[in-house]
């Protein structure tokens, strides 16, 4: 059994985690961290990571919490030696790769910044497009609670579009173009590729990877609808990284065919 911690429980990816860890067969749920919760929940709560390693055991830690707490969390859990599956946003390289340094040796951080199947193939195929447009954009939508702009999986798409694009700026008309009191209208740069955000009432999570060229334009969408849709990938994240030491980043890194969930039998979070 895979003893399993899960930082942010009471929140909106934390507690879909609680609910896919305990239907899982080969996992346990150690306890829950998070600064709010009170004695409605029937498992052990703790107010933060370090009291968690004080007052639990387990082998990973899952991080759904905010990109202000996540740092903290983490520089506290590695350095136990405790592997970690992080979903919090907002996180640049750089500090996943010193936060990595400080792991005890055999410890995996594993940061995703999409759990779905679908978003890491959508990035795959705007990586496969990308050298073959002039120009590419980005826009993602997200419900209005989110707390980090862009998201985490918009700042990837547009590092892997410039990548795969060798470095080679969008020809797209850039912020010279932009009227006197509307300075952002095309979008935040990230590695040179124009990123806009929608927040509104009503959506899950949706981008669209936009690239034109002459007289055509190829569209990218993905959509998540419920938060069910992150869990399989949740689960193979916390399954694979017992095995695994140092940072990775990406599910792709271990995501098969045969990992995607069968048919929905009507229980939204038990998968396999
Ligand atoms: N990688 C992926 O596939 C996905 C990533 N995300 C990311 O996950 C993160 C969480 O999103 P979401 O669940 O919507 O956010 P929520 O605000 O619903 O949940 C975050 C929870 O973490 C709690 N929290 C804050 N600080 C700490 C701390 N130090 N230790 C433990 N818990 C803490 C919050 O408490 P309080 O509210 O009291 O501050 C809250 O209950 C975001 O960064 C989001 O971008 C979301 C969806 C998918
Ligand atoms: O906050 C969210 O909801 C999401 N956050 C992640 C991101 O920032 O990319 C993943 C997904 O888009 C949902």
């Amino acid at each position: 059994m895979i003893k399993v911690a899960v930082a942010g429980c009471a929140g909106r990816m934390g507690s879909a985690t609680v609910r896919a860890v305990c239907a899982a067969d080969d996992m346990e749920l150690a306890c829950g961290i998070d600064p709010h919760v009170g004695a409605e929940v029937d498992f052990p709560v703790f107010a933060s990571v370090a009291e968690a390693l004080d007052g639990a055991a387990f082998d990973v830690l899952v991080d759904f919490t905010q990109p202000k707490a996540v740092e903290g969390n983490l520089r506290a859990a590695l350095p136990a030696g405790v592997d970690c599956v992080v979903g919090t946003t907002g996180l640049a390289r750089e500090v996943l790769e010193e936060l990595a340094a400080l792991a005890l040796t055999g410890t995996c951080l594993f940061y995703a910044p999409n759990f779905t199947t679908g978003a890491v193939l959508m990035m795959e195929f705007a990586k496969a497009a990308a050298p073959y447009f002039p120009e590419a954009e980005v826009i993602e939508f997200h419900h209005c609670n989110k707390k980090d702009a862009p998201s985490g999986t918009a700042v990837r798409t547009a590092q892997i579009v410039a990548e795969a694009r060798g470095g080679r700026a969008s020809e797209a008309p850039g912020k010279k173009t932009e009227i006197a009191g509307c300075e952002g209208a095309r979008g935040a740069l990230v590695d040179g590729v124009p990123v806009h955000s929608v927040r509104s009432m009503g959506y899950v999570a949706s981008q669209e990877v936009v690239f034109g060229s002459f007289g055509q334009t190829l569209s990218i969408r993905h959509d998540s609808w419920d938060r069910a849709s992150y869990m399989p990938g949740v689960l193979l994240g916390i399954r694979s990284v017992g095995g695994r030491s140092g940072l990775i980043v990406g599910l792709e890194n271990f995501m098969a065919p045969s990992d995607a969930p069968c048919h929905n039998d009507g229980a939204s979070t038990t998968v396999r």
